[in-house]
């Protein structure tokens, strides 16, 4: 049984249509106008319509294109009066399904009818499955290793309570997916779980962006915003690259944690809030705390609960754990055709292999893999590794490369690895943004 809308401005073409569907067991609608017909479809699930082309002085395709638009998918066929062919084609290219041509044969017609309902509820199963599928995998956190294990046990226990997490790792270690299971396991996960990059902002946007700011508060801001902690309350806020922020933002975000409360940039009011943080670095904090780089006070109140992320070379049982995982997921995406697989020798190369980039790194390797791959099958030689650094791989250093070299491909990895994002690619490289900037004229061959 599906629900059936008839577009037709024939009186007579609406009541023949609706008894016949209604007799097959469908709830019919009807509308003889565009309009008629729009307003349906937005109040109502419908899954398919039948529209007729000629709508008195309006042309159904209009009708057509403007469900479209609204992203409504339910299933279209076009019914002419006219065997148009022109028409019929422009139809189907604007996402019709099937034309048929008036008068209309009754038993036609249901067979076509039919066999469109039951293909649309074949795609919507697979639909569904795939949805299923993905809310079972996310947050996913392959833990083979005994390392991983002994975290997973312990984000069981620390979820549900409620204080704030500090979590360390190098980059791509996971960081990002341990902060999403906390909250998934904690009482907020009914609430919104919101993740800020801290070094991807400058100090006042990250101020403004974290806290918000009334209007009038700096040149440009024509409106009062609320900020991420706002929109995080009842739920977790994921604060990425913790150990990157200043002074003055690490006083305010101390007192947060101890008050619960923020000041939006520009205004005088203190706002409450109820959240509960989840901070991440891939620096030594407690190192920085001694030099006065970073607050102690803050370090204390952040640091109750740390969970540390060993590399993944460190826990190389994960290697498989996660190829299996991402592999399954490659698998999933396919419709037809065979599925993806990966020999013992690519396995074994994978988990030779150092990670600097951790997960993040195995991932696009993969992924690289499967987009150029001749066949389904991934060998050895299919997995490649751009292992063009010495400081990458920790092996010996390549021969023949100069100073320079190494030092470009390194710039360039690092690049890589932090999606173009030079703030991030400075830090990790120890050098300022513009001394970064000025060494990516090599990468374009302008240097001097
Ligand atoms: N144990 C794991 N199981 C499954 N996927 C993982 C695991 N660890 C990491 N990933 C995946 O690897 C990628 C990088 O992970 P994530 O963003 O959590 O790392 P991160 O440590 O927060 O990185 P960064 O320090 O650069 O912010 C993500 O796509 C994530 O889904």
């Amino acid at each position: 049984m599906a629900n059936i809308l008839v577009v037709d401005d024939e009186p007579n073409i609406r009541r023949t249509l609706r008894m016949l569907l209604e007799k097959e067991g469908h709830n019919v609608a009807d509308a003889s106008s565009s309009a008629q017909a729009l307003a349906i479809v937005a109040e109502q699930h419908i899954d398919l319509v039948m529209l007729d082309l000629r709508l008195g002085t309006e042309d159904g395709l209009d009708v057509l294109s403007r469900i479209r638009a609204r992203g409504e998918h339910p299933e279209i066929v076009i019914v002419t009066a006219h065997a148009e062919v022109d028409e019929a084609v422009r139809a189907m290219k604007l996402g019709a399904y099937d034309y048929l041509v008036k008068p209309l044969a009754p038993d036609e017609l249901l067979i076509r009818v039919g066999k469109i309902l039951e293909k649309r509820a074949q795609s919507q199963e697979l639909m569904q499955l795939r949805e299923e599928a993905a809310r079972r995998h996310e947050p996913y956190v392959a833990s083979q290793s005994e390392s991983m294990r002994e975290i997973m046990r312990r984000v069981q226990r620390i979820a549900r309570q409620d204080m704030p997490v500090l979590i360390t790792g190098e980059t791509g270690a996971g960081k990002e997916v341990i902060a999403r299971l906390v909250h998934r396991l904690s009482t907020r996960a009914a609430k919104r779980f919101v993740a800020v990059n801290s070094c991807a902002l400058t100090e006042n946007l990250l101020d403004s962006e974290l806290f918000g700011h009334v209007r009038g508060a700096f040149t440009g801001a024509n409106t009062s915003q609320p900020g991420l902690f706002q929109e995080a309350d009842g739920g977790t806020l994921f604060l990425d690259e913790i150990g990157d922020i200043t002074q003055s933002l690490q006083a305010k975000l101390l007192r947060v944690l101890q008050e619960g409360e923020i000041r939006p940039v520009g205004s005088s009011k203190i706002a409450k809030v109820n959240v509960r943080v989840i901070a991440a670095t891939n620096r030594d904090l407690w190192t920085l705390s001694e030099t006065g780089e970073y607050r102690k006070d803050l370090l204390f109140r952040l640091g109750v609960i740390e969970i540390k992320i060993p590399p993944l070379r460190q826990r190389r049982d994960d290697i498989y754990a996660l190829t299996d995982f991402f592999l399954a997921r490659q698998n999933e995406k396919i419709d037809a055709g065979k599925p993806f697989e990966i020999t013992p020798r690519a396995r074994r190369k994978l988990y030779m292999y150092d990670w600097p980039g951790n997960v993040r790194e195995l991932t696009s390797v993969l992924e690289r893999s499967f987009a150029l791959a001749d066949g389904h099958v991934i060998d050895a030689e299919d997995i490649i590794i751009n292992q063009n650094t010495a400081a990458d791989s920790g092996g010996e250093p390549p021969h023949g490369m100069s100073l320079h070299e190494i030092e470009v491909a390194h710039i360039r990895r690092v690049m890589e690895l932090c999606q173009s994002n030079q703030v991030k690619a400075s830090k990790l490289l120890g050098i300022s943004r513009s001394t970064l900037q000025r060494k990516l004229k090599y990468l374009n061959g302008s240097d001097d």
